[in-house]
């Protein structure tokens, strides 16, 4: 993979919480409309290693390069979806006004342009939301709740998008729109998600990376039909997925 079909470049990453190593000789290769879900048991590192794309956190050891530049120089250019449970729905605040907050230059002047309202308007238009620009937040269902704040990064307008466990505490049919939205968007973004329903990696990820201490990548493909059902059977409890994740249960791409 050469600077012009990389989005995400990782090499020898190693990141330690006090003593306590979090991420080992990670190497992770991303390119420019990759769609890859990131999957791992409960503490394995996978929001450590968004922290880490998105330059909140820099590693002890090893390198990233957000399209061949530093995660600080190209923090703009990655729209951020944060863990639902994270955020506070009842923030008084407007569907609009929250999508507004992705416009950081606007943010830091203190002050909206009439630019950063129409990307704004624009983003609740892509995700379906533009009638309710003006309903409180917390007035509006949790799968809305979940357009809002993808039309948030989207306002932002980066060319990468990272969600973090966006489908906890929404319905099947939201889930399916919410993939519809995910396609679309692919069409001219690169999209990482954690997710914890690996089902949803074979309906529409590329790519799967397992991260545990380190990160392994394979194809989807390979994670589907018999394979997935040989994998995980019936049971798609991460603790089963962490078994795999074991060195012998798995091949680097
Ligand atoms: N600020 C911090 N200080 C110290 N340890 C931390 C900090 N943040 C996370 N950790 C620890 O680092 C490890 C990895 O956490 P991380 O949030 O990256 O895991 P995760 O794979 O996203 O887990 P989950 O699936 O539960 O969300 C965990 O053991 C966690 O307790």
């Amino acid at each position: 993979m050469n600077e012009e079909t990389a989005a995400i470049t990782i090499r020898d990453l190693s990141f330690a919480y006090d003593d306590i190593q979090i991420l080992c000789n990670v190497r992770l290769d991303i390119w420019r409309g990759d769609s890859i879900c990131i999957v791992g048991p409960n503490g394995g590192g996978k929001t450590t290693l968004i922290k880490l794309i998105l330059g909140l956190l820099s590693p002890d050891r090893g390198i990233i390069r957000i399209f061949g530049r530093s995660p600080e120089e190209e923090r703009q250019r990655i729209g951020y979806v944060p863990q639902y449970a994270k955020y506070d729905p009842q923030f008084p605040i407007s569907v609009l006004d929250v999508v507004m907050m992705g416009r950081l230059a606007g943010t830091l002047r203190n002050r909206y342009s009439p630019q950063d309202r129409d990307q704004a308007m624009a983003a609740l238009g892509q995700t379906g939301l533009a009638d309710l620009a003006a309903r409180p937040f917390a007035s509006i269902s949790g799968g809305q709740r979940q357009r809002t704040l993808i039309a948030r990064a989207l306002a932002s307008g980066g060319d990468i998008l990272i969600l973090d466990e966006p489908t906890a505490n929404i319905d099947h049919e939201s889930e399916v729109r919410f993939l519809d939205l995910l396609k679309g968007l692919n069409e001219r973004m690169t999209i990482l998600m954690v997710t914890h329903e690996v089902g949803f990696a074979s309906s529409f990820f590329k790519r799967i990376a397992c991260v545990n201490r380190q990160v392994v990548v394979h194809p989807t493909s390979r994670l589907t039909g018999q394979l997935i059902q040989e994998m995980y059977g019936g049971d798609l409890q991460m603790i089963r997925h962490d078994h795999r994740c074991s060195e012998e249960g798995h091949r680097h791409d």
